[in-house]
C-alpha cells in the first residue's frame, strides 16, 4: 500500500562520492512510524547553463571534487525544519513547499542537489511498500519498460581522448523484451571490445563505461559500431540494433562555430553532416546535435531532420517545463531528455514529462555522467511510459544498477509492455 499522508520525524544527509570520485549528496528521511527512505543524487559534467543549481562548497568549479557540505547543511537545517513542521498529503505538496522555501527560480539558495535528494526520498516514503514505479505512475499513463540506450563509446568531456562527440549509444530497437535488449547490449559491447583490441585500440573506459579509444572522426566510430553490432549477430538498424548519438555539442561550440576534429563548422555544416550520417548509418536518435544557445540552428535542424530522426533536447531544454514549452512553440526538436537533477524536484520532472506527452514530444529518461547506485530513474522511466532510457554502458556498477532494477521490475510484472512509446511504437 502507498501512503496517502506522511509525517517525518527525521531528515538527514551525508556527503558521499559519486562514480567519478566527486562528492555528492545522499538524503535519508524517517517517517513518524519509523521507516527510513534514502536517495542519492547524481552529478553531470556536460551541464546546460540553465540547469537548476548544484550547490558546491568553496567556489563555482563544480568538477574538482568540491564538497557538498553546504547542501548537506541545507537538508539538515531549513529543509528538515520544513519537512518536520507538518504532515504531507502528497509528494507535490512537499515539493512545492521546498520550491517556495528556496524562493529562487533555479534553486540557487538551498541547492537543487539538496532539494532533489529530499524529493526522491519523500517519493519513496509515499510509495512505502508499493514498487516505486507503481506509485509514480500518473493517472491515465500506461507504464512500460524502456528501450535501453547503451553508451558504448565515450568522448567529449567524459573521456580523455580527442573525440569531440560525447556519446555513441546502441539501442536494441528490434529486441522483443527488456531482458533480450539487455542481452543484445551486452553482446555488442563485448564484440566492440574485441574489435578495438584486434585493432590495437585502447579499451580503457570513459565516465559512463563506454570505451574511449583515440579515434577522432565520428564516422569512424559509427563504422566500428555497425561492425560490432553485426559481429554480435544482430542486424544494424531499426529491426535489430540501431545507434543513438549525443554529441553534446554545446561543449565544442565556440564563437559561433562547432569545433569537430580540428575543423570549424557552422550550424548548417553540422546539419549537412548529420544528414549524411543519417543516410550512411542506422542512427535513429540525435541528442544535442546543436548547442543550447543555437535555437535558430535547432529550428533548421528540426525542419531538415525532424521527420526521420528523433531530435532530443538535453542542454537546450534542461528538463524545464517552461523551456520545453518554448521549444514546442518554436518547433524545436521532437523529444526531450529527462534528468531529475536538471530541474531539482520529482514533481517538476513529472510535469516536464506530462508536457512532452501532451505535445507529442518523445522522451528519454537519463542518468548523469557522475552516478551513484541509486536506481530511481529506472522506476521513473517505467512509471511515465517514456519508452527510452539511457544509463551508460552495460558495464560498471552504477550504470548496470539501473538496468538490473529494470530486470527486476520486468520479472515481477510480466504483463508490463516493452518498447518505444507514443508514435514511435
Ligand atoms: O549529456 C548527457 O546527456 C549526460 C548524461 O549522459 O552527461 P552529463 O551528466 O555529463 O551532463
Ligand atoms: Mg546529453
Amino acid at each position: 500500500m502507498t501512503r496517502s499522508n506522511v509525517g517525518f520525524s527525521q531528515v538527514s544527509a551525508l556527503e558521499i562520492l559519486d562514480s567519478r570520485g566527486n562528492p555528492t549528496i545522499k538524503v535519508t528521511v524517517t517517517t513518524l512510524d519509523d521507516h527510513q527512505y534514502s536517495a542519492a543524487v547524481p552529478s553531470g559534467a556536460s551541464t546546460g547553463t540553465r540547469e537548476a543549481v548544484e550547490l558546491r562548497d568553496g567556489d563555482t568549479d563544480r568538477y574538482s571534487g568540491k564538497g557538498v557540505l553546504h547542501a548537506v547543511a541545507n537538508v539538515q537545517g531549513p529543509l528538515r525544519e520544513l519537512l518536520l513542521s507538518r504532515s504531507w498529503g502528497s509528494l507535490a505538496e512537499a515539493d512545492h513547499a521546498m520550491i517556495e522555501l528556496d524562493g529562487t527560480p533555479n534553486k540557487a539558495r538551498l541547492g537543487a542537489n539538496a532539494i532533489l535528494g529530499v524529493s526522491m526520498a519523500v517519493a519513496r516514503a509515499f510509495a512505502a511498500d508499493t514498487p516505486l514505479w507503481e506509485y509514480l505512475t500518473p493517472a491515465g499513463v500506461t507504464a512500460r519498460l524502456p528501450v535501453p540506450h547503451f553508451n558504448v563509446l565515450n568522448g567529449g568531456v567524459h573521456a580523455a581522448n580527442d573525440l569531440d562527440f560525447q556519446e555513441f549509444m546502441i539501442a536494441p530497437l528490434g529486441a522483443p523484451s527488456f531482458p533480450e535488449a539487455l542481452r543484445a547490449g551486452a553482446a555488442v559491447y563485448s564484440s566492440l571490445r574485441g574489435i578495438l583490441r584486434a585493432r590495437g585500440d585502447s579499451t580503457g573506459l570513459g565516465d559512463e563505461g563506454g570505451f574511449a579509444p583515440d579515434i577522432t572522426q565520428p564516422e569512424d566510430v559509427l563504422r566500428l559500431l555497425v561492425e560490432a553490432i553485426e559481429a554480435a549477430g544482430y542486424p544494424a538498424g531499426m529491426d535489430g540494433v540501431a545507434i543513438a548519438l549525443d554529441p553534446a555539442s554545446s561543449e565544442f561550440y565556440r564563437d559561433g562555430f562547432y569545433q569537430v576534429a580540428g575543423e570549424a563548422l557552422t550550424s548548417d555544416d553540422m546539419i549537412a553532416r548529420y544528414e549524411q550520417i543519417a543516410r550512411d548509418f542506422p542512427v535513429w536518435s540525435l541528442e544535442d546535435g546543436l548547442a543550447e544557445d543555437d535555437w535558430d540552428g535547432w529550428e533548421r535542424l528540426t525542419r531538415r531532420l525532424g521527420g526521420t530522426v528523433q531530435l532530443v533536447g538535453d542542454d537546450i531544454f534542461v528538463t524545464n517545463p517552461a523551456i520545453i514549452q518554448q521549444a514546442i512553440d518554436r518547433e524545436v526538436g521532437n523529444a526531450a531528455l529527462i534528468k531529475p537533477n536538471q530541474i531539482g524536484t520529482v514533481t517538476e520532472t513529472l510535469d516536464a514529462q506530462a508536457l512532452c506527452r501532451s505535445a507529442g514530444y518523445d522522451q528519454m529518461v537519463s542518468h548523469r555522467s557522475g552516478e551513484t547506485p541509486d536506481t530511481f530513474i529506472a522506476d521513473l522511466v517505467v512509471a511515465t511510459g517514456a519508452g527510452e532510457l539511457k544509463s551508460g554502458a552495460p558495464a560498471r556498477g552504477e550504470r548496470v544498477a539501473k538496468y538490473n532494477r529494470l530486470l527486476e521490475i520486468a520479472a515481477a510484472d510480466p504483463r508490463l509492455p516493452y518498447g518505444l512509446a507514443g508514435h514511435r511504437r
